[in-house]
C-alpha cells in the first residue's frame, strides 16, 4: 500500500511540475507583444491574489522585484542585515534589476502572472515531448544524440548547487529520458563541479514557514530519489568535477560512474546538522562496509576519485585532460549495444532491491524532515550564509 501511495504521489508531483514549467515559455511569448498598460498591471496584481498554487520562492522573488521596480523604480532602501534572510533575499532581487525601466518591469510582471495563471489552468495537460524539450528546462541542458540522452546540470557559477526547481526539472528530464528512444541516459555537470549538492539557500525561509517547507522538502526529496530507484534504462554519471552531498549519495543508484581524477566525493551531513539521504544509509555500508561508510556519512571524510573507485562507488577514473573524450567514446560504443538487452539486464540487477530502497528512501526523507527543523541544521546553514556574506 505504501508503495502504491508513493507512486501516486510521484505521478501527481510530476504533473504539478510540468505545469509550473510552462512559465518561461509564456514569458518568452508575451515579451514580443506590446508593452503592458497600467490597467493590465493592476489586473495582474489582482490576479496574483487569486492564485491557488504557491509558485515557489524563486518566482515569488521575481514577482516582488518587478512589482517594486514597476511602482517605485530602482531599489531605494538600505540593504537589510545578513541575518534578516527574507528581507535580504527580497532586497537582492529588487536591487539586481538595477535601472530597468518601470515600463519593462511592469510588462515582465504581467508576463509572469499570465504565465502562472495559464499554467495553473492547464495543470492536467501533458505537453508534447518536443515542446517540453525546447521550452521546459531553465536549469538543465538536455540533449539527445547517438542513442544517448544527456542531462547536464547548468548552474556553473553556483557549482551546480541543486535548487528546488532543479530537483523538479531533473525529475521531468528523467521521465522524458525513460520514454525516449535513447539507449543510455547520462547525468553530468557544466563547468568545474559535478554538483555542490543541495543549494543551501533552499533553507532561506521565515520561521513560521519552516514546518510546512520541511514537509514539502521531504516529499520532494523522496520523489526525486524515487525517480532514480525506478529509472528503467542504464543510467550513467559522468562526474566531471567535485561532488558534494546528495550528488554523491545518489551515485550508488547509477549503473556506471565515470569520474575525472579532479573529482572529489564529500558528504558533510553532520557538519550541516543533517543525515544521509538517497538510500546511502543502506547502500554505502553494503557497498564499502560500515566502517568506511561511517567515515564518509557520519564524519564527512572527503574522498579522492581514486579512493571512491577503490570503495566501489566509482566505476573508473580518467585523467581530467582526456576525460570527456575517453568517456564519450566509450559511451557511444555502449549505446550501439542491443537496447532491450541492456534495459532488461539493468532491471534484473536492480529489481531485487527496489521495494527495500523505496522504504529506506521514505524513512531517510522523514528523518531529514525533522532534522531541517533542528537548531543544529539552522545554525549550520546560517554559518554557510554568513561566510558567503564575508562577515
Ligand atoms: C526547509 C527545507 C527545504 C529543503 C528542501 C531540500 C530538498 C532536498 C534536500 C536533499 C538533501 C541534500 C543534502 C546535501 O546535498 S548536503 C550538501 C550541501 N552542500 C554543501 O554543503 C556545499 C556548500 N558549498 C560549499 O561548501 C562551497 O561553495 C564549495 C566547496 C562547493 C565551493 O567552494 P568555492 O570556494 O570553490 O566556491 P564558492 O563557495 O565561492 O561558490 C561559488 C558560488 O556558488 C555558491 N554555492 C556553491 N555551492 C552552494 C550550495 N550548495 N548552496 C548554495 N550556494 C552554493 C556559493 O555560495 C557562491 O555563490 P556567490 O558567488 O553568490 O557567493
Amino acid at each position: 500500500m505504501a508503495g502504491v501511495t508513493g507512486r501516486l504521489v510521484r505521478g501527481w508531483c510530476l504533473r504539478a511540475v510540468r505545469s509550473s514549467l510552462q512559465v518561461p515559455a509564456q514569458l518568452h511569448m508575451s515579451k514580443t507583444a506590446m508593452g503592458a498598460s497600467q490597467k493590465d498591471f493592476e489586473s495582474a496584481v489582482n490576479q496574483m491574489k487569486l492564485l491557488k498554487k504557491d509558485p515557489g520562492n524563486e518566482v515569488k522573488l521575481k514577482l516582488y522585484a518587478h512589482y517594486k521596480q514597476a511602482t517605485e523604480g530602482p531599489c531605494n532602501t538600505p540593504k537589510p542585515g545578513v541575518f534578516d534572510l527574507i528581507n535580504k533575499a527580497k532586497w537582492d532581487a529588487w536591487n539586481a534589476l538595477g535601472n530597468l525601466p518601470k515600463e519593462t518591469a511592469r510588462q515582465n510582471y504581467v508576463d509572469l502572472v499570465s504565465g502562472l495563471s495559464s499554467s495553473s489552468d492547464s495543470s492536467s495537460q501533458v505537453k508534447p515531448e518536443a515542446d517540453r524539450k525546447q521550452a521546459g528546462y531553465e536549469t538543465l541542458v538536455m540533449t539527445s544524440e547517438d542513442g544517448i540522452t544527456k542531462i547536464m546540470l547548468n548552474r556553473p557559477t553556483k557549482m551546480n548547487a541543486l535548487t528546488t526547481q532543479m530537483y523538479q526539472e531533473i525529475m521531468l528530464a528523467l521521465e522524458a529520458a525513460s520514454k525516449d528512444d535513447s539507449t543510455i541516459t547520462v547525468l553530468t555537470g557544466n563547468g568545474s563541479y559535478f554538483s555542490s549538492g543541495n543549494d543551501l539557500t533552499n533553507f532561506v525561509i521565515s520561521p513560521d514557514e519552516l514546518e510546512e517547507r520541511a514537509r514539502r522538502g521531504a516529499i520532494l526529496l523522496r520523489d526525486f530519489v524515487g525517480c532514480f530507484i525506478d529509472f528503467p534504462k542504464p543510467l550513467v554519471a559522468v562526474v566531471n568535477g567535485p561532488a558534494v552531498g546528495i550528488s554523491v549519495t545518489i551515485l550508488r543508484l547509477f549503473d556506471l560512474v565515470y569520474a575525472s581524477d579532479r573529482a572529489t566525493f564529500h558528504t558533510p551531513f553532520s557538519h550541516l546538522g543533517q543525515t544521509p539521504e538517497a538510500c546511502s544509509s543502506y547502500t554505502f555500508p553494503s557497498l564499502m562496509g560500515p566502517a568506511k561508510a561511517a567515515e564518509m556519512l557520519i564524519f564527512g571524510k572527503k574522498l579522492t576519485a581514486a579512493e571512491a573507485c577503490a570503495r566501489g562507488l566509482v566505476t573508473e577514473v580518467f585523467p581530467d585532460s582526456t576525460f570527456q573524450k575517453e568517456v564519450w567514446t566509450r559511451l557511444k560504443a555502449y549505446s550501439k549495444l542491443p537496447r532491450n538487452a541492456l534495459r532488461i539486464s539493468k532491471q534484473m540487477i536492480r529489481n531485487h532491491e527496489k521495494e527495500k530502497l523505496h522504504a529506506i528512501n521514505a524513512e531517510e526523507s522523514r528523518i531529514l524532515q525533522e532534522r531541517w527543523q533542528s537548531d543544529e541544521c539552522m545554525n549550520a546553514i546560517m554559518n554557510f550564509l554568513s561566510r558567503k556574506a564575508k562577515l
